[in-house]
């Protein structure tokens, strides 16, 4: 099948044509400053890349725009695509699954949007958008939130009231699913092992990061929690800190709510401590001798650590960990600082093999109880394959 994946972003919108038999991406693009007059078009067909200056005000010029290129790239012409995609960042309690998107779905979505303000609002744009233009294909919504759905409710409430809970949806979600989702998949094959009795820590380290721990091939905790904020160290999100800090910045420093969203999703994290959120751009100002940059790599990689501890403990039995994301796949220093030490649990890296030139896949000395893994995330595929499975469910 024939899919478009889109993943609307509050300033971009990503995508990519995805064959589902065999894998292949006929295109990719990213459509990015919409709404600024910097905006613009950047695609690749094969090895064609292309980047065209054009005006998007909107999502909707986006789309229309991205189906004018599909058109007169011939991408679509020769095969029709058989669904779009959607990435939906919250599913909230409801969606377990990917989801069929009807005028019903869609408004489900539109009410998760309290619990994720700064990406669903984004995610139903491009929805909205594509139905109105594209809307004889059929489209569905597959969640970041959706693999976490099977989270112990011990692990997923907060020691909050519990009317919290259960009037408002307090509570852990967890979020990056189809990147945890499709990198335990790919680790189960390179262990030879049945996804269902495989144990592992998946740590995806983007820009956003977050660690899953996952038994059986199901996931049983994870580090992001109501919102992406909470848990790792990330490139501007501060992720697990003391609560009353938000009463201290509010009562002492006077800031208002606002403001203290803003410090702590967009101007915290690595950015926070050494003024950089790009992990290459921190590991070359470390090197230069920066002391503000040296600590947000220790920080980075401790609380990494600290969670692989808490996994597990979890777990209680570990087959692999696996990294991936932009840092966890190409960061050699980070996964190995992250794994140092680690020899009580039976975790280590073979300096060499971590180090290779070529993208390594198993970093661990040989004999090691637990084996490390890099493993290049492809959120994408996963989307595209999630999307044509729940096509196909409908069919029957
Ligand atoms: N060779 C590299 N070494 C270290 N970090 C890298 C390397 N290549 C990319 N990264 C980092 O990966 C991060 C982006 O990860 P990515 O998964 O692409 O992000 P997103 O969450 O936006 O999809 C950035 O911090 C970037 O610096
Ligand atoms: C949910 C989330 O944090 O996504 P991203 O890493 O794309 O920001
Ligand atoms: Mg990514």
């Amino acid at each position: 099948m024939k899919i478009l994946v889109l993943n609307a972003g509050s300033s971009s919108v990503k995508y990519s044509v995805v064959e589902t038999d065999d894998h292949s991406v006929s295109i990719s693009g990213l459509l990015e400053r919409i709404g600024s007059a910097d905006a613009r078009h950047a695609y690749r067909i094969g090895a064609d890349n292309r980047q065209i200056d054009a005006a998007i005000a909107d999502h909707g010029q986006a789309l229309g725009l991205l189906f004018e290129t599909l058109t007169a790239s011939g991408v679509v012409n020769g095969q029709p695509l058989a669904g779009i995609g959607h990435r939906v960042v919250h599913g909230g309690e409801k969606f377990r699954e990917p989801a069929l998107i009807d005028a019903e779905v869609t408004r489900q979505i539109a009410e998760t949007i309290p619990l994720a303000p700064l990406h669903n609002p984004a995610n139903l744009s491009g929805i909205e958008a594509a139905l109105r233009q594209m809307g004889e294909i059929p489209q569905v919504a597959v969640f970041d939130t959706a693999f976490h759905h099977t989270l112990p409710d011990y692990a997923f409430r907060y020691a909050l009231p519990g009317q919290l809970y259960s009037e408002h949806g307090v509570r852990r979600y967890g979020f990056h699913g189809t990147s945890h989702a499709y990198v335990a998949k790919q680790a189960a094959k390179l262990l030879g092992k049945p996804l269902a009795d495989t144990h592992l820590i998946t740590l995806h380290l983007g820009n956003g990061a977050s660690v899953a721990a996952i038994a059986g091939g199901v996931s049983v905790d994870t580090s992001m929690g109501m919102t992406p904020l909470e848990g790792l160290m990330m490139g501007s999100r501060c992720g697990d800190i003391d609560p009353a800090i938000a009463f201290y910045l509010a009562r002492t420093l006077g800031m208002d709510l606002n403001a203290i969203d803003q410090l702590y999703n967009k101007a915290s994290g690595c950015l926070g401590v050494c003024g950089e959120n790009d992990m290459r751009a921190i590991h070359a100002k470390a090197e230069q001798g920066d002391d503000s940059a040296k600590l947000a790599l220790a920080m980075y990689a401790y609380r990494i650590k600290k969670y692989i501890g808490a996994y597990f403990a979890v777990l209680g039995r570990v087959d692999a960990l696996v990294f991936t994301g932009g840092i966890g796949e190409n960061d050699a220093w980070l996964r190995q600082s992250c794994c140092a030490d680690l020899t009580g649990l039976g975790i280590a890296v073979d300096p060499k093999l971590n180090a290779a030139p070529v993208k390594p896949t198993a970093i661990h000395p040989a004999g090691t109880p637990v084996a490390v893994l890099v493993i290049a995330t492809n959120e994408e595929l996963e989307i595209a394959l999630q999307t044509a499975d729940c096509l196909a469910k409908r069919a029957t």
